[in-house]
């Protein structure tokens, strides 16, 4: 069973007996994380919530909602399974994770003084709602445009050009530490500059949440102020919508939100780990909605663009670093943009309090220190001598024309190879096997892909070959 299918069946459930305050503070703020079968036959729901108080009152012995909870598990599991089960939640408080970016809950100055519920007029009604600045270093300028990012690059220009025109929503998506955020708050940047009154927001969707939640929880009157403020934007940019997934009431005043907001030609981006559609537990009317304006995908740097930015970064910042220290720490760090700054500013640290010059070896021993290795560089010779030694072939007999079974299987091998490990096309490893036509790499290289799927040895052999390439 997947927890979020579960968490929705219980919700759903859950709502018809709780009062709308509770359902929203409760239970629909809580994340689903993973099911645990125990012992007993009964299952445990792992869920956590970003409040302290929410955690501690369903750990609290003899609460109501655990009850409650359990009496809604044994009718959504009959309907999912046919039979009731038993299911325990276990609720953990997980701190919200951190903005980058300075909040400034004090500051009212955007918004309009409004006597809290409890009538205490030294507290203002909407002072609870995140105020985020954005991160001054996040503009265009700074930001490396390659092949991964083009495309949203140029589109988030033309939208920081033309705002609540065109592309809207914009979204920008891909994996974590890619630059998604950069190029977001880089549009928030240019819009201030060009217009410094526009009414310009930047939160993650944790502050979202958390603010509608505080506005339910103080009263009519704050969540009059919540709603102001939001839907007043000009550009509101929203950080990791995927999180809303599985947040029903959440969702419908994002979709309310939203649009309010595209109603009045505003503009609003998103960023998100993944399109929309492949986000489970988000409601369709806001995946069609998300989809709606331009989604533009950020994917992993390729070498070039990791020497780039780090070439960018030292230059920035006046820092001189030498080409083979920025080419060591660009081949070794392939995982995200975060991780490469990560070891740049531990190199640069080092240089800087060790006040020495930093040298290949000094990155080395970071690297290794952060347990990153420098990818040897896979080429066809390379994998043409080592299949030509597992078969005990020469690499002669790989780039002839003999057909006899013992030197055409090793060869068809080694041009699979040489087409799944590297970025040479069909012509160019046709031309390192001596001079072969593009049909014949085309061909062996489908023959071994059938051929695997049906032959355990075959199977056995290339995975073994893999292996030596990776040593
Ligand atoms: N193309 C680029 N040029 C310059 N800096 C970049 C580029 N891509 C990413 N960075 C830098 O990498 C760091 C991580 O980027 P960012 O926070 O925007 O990632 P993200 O995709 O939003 O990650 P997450 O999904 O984890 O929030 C930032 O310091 C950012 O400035």
């Amino acid at each position: 069973m997947d927890p979020i299918q579960l968490w929705n069946a219980i919700k759903e459930d859950l709502r018809k007996k709780t009062n709308e305050f509770s359902y929203a503070t409760y239970i629909d703020s809580l994340t689903p994380v993973a099911i645990i079968e125990n012992d007993n036959n009964s299952v445990t729901l792992q869920l956590t919530s970003n409040h302290e108080n929410v955690a501690d009152e369903w750990q609290t012995d003899g609460n109501a909602y655990t009850q409650s909870f359990v009496q809604s598990a044994m009718m959504a599991t009959m309907s999912l399974n046919g039979q009731p089960t038993y299911v325990m939640p276990s609720v953990t408080y997980i701190e919200p994770k951190p903005t980058q970016l300075d909040l400034n809950p004090a500051d009212s100055s955007t918004n309009d003084p409004v006597e809290s519920d409890d009538g205490d007029s030294t507290v203002l009604a909407s002072n609870f709602i995140t105020k985020a600045t954005l991160n001054p270093e996040f503009r265009f300028d700074t930001f490396v445009s390659s092949d991964e990012n083009r495309e949203a690059y140029s589109v988030a220009q033309a939208v920081a050009d033309n705002p609540g025109t065109q592309w809207n929503p914009l979204l920008i998506y891909g994996g974590v530490g890619l630059g998604k955020t950069h190029l977001m708050q880089s549009i928030g940047n240019a819009v201030l500059e060009r217009t410094p009154e526009a009414k310009v927001k930047f939160i993650t969707t944790e502050d979202f949440i958390n603010d509608f939640t505080e506005a339910l929880r103080r009263g009519p009157k704050a969540t009059e102020a919540f709603k102001r403020e939001y839907r007043s934007t000009d550009l509101l940019m929203v950080d990791d919508v995927q999180f809303l997934a599985g947040k029903e009431k959440i969702q419908e005043e994002f979709f309310n939100t939203f649009n309010a907001i595209t109603r009045e030609n505003n503009q609003i981006v998103l960023t998100s780990d993944k399109l929309p559609k492949e986000i489970p537990g988000l409601e369709m009317r806001l995946v069609t909605r998300f989809g709606q304006g331009y989604s533009a995908n950020i994917t992993k740097p390729d070498l070039p663009t990791r020497v780039a930015i780090l070439r960018n970064k030292s230059d920035q910042e006046n820092l001189n670093i030498p080409n083979d220290v920025i080419d060591e720490i660009a081949a070794a760090v392939d995982t995200n943009v975060r991780d490469l700054e990560g070891v740049f500013n531990q190199v640069v640290g080092k240089m800087k309090f060790s006040k020495a010059d930093v040298t290949v070896e000094t990155a080395r021993s970071i690297l290794e220190k952060m347990s990153f290795k420098r990818q040897r560089a896979i080429t066809v010779p390379i994998i043409q001598d080592t299949v030509a030694t597992y078969f005990d072939v020469t690499i002669d007999d790989l780039n002839g024309k003999k057909r006899n079974k013992e030197i055409v299987v090793p060869r068809q091998i080694a041009m699979y190879l040489a087409r799944e490990l590297t970025q040479d096309s069909l012509p160019q490893i046709g031309r390192t096997f001596g001079g072969k036509d593009h049909t014949t790499v085309m061909h062996s290289t489908e023959k071994i892909e059938k051929k695997i799927a049906e032959d355990e040895q075959l199977q056995r052999q290339v995975e073994e070959i893999r292996e030596k390439l990776s040593d």
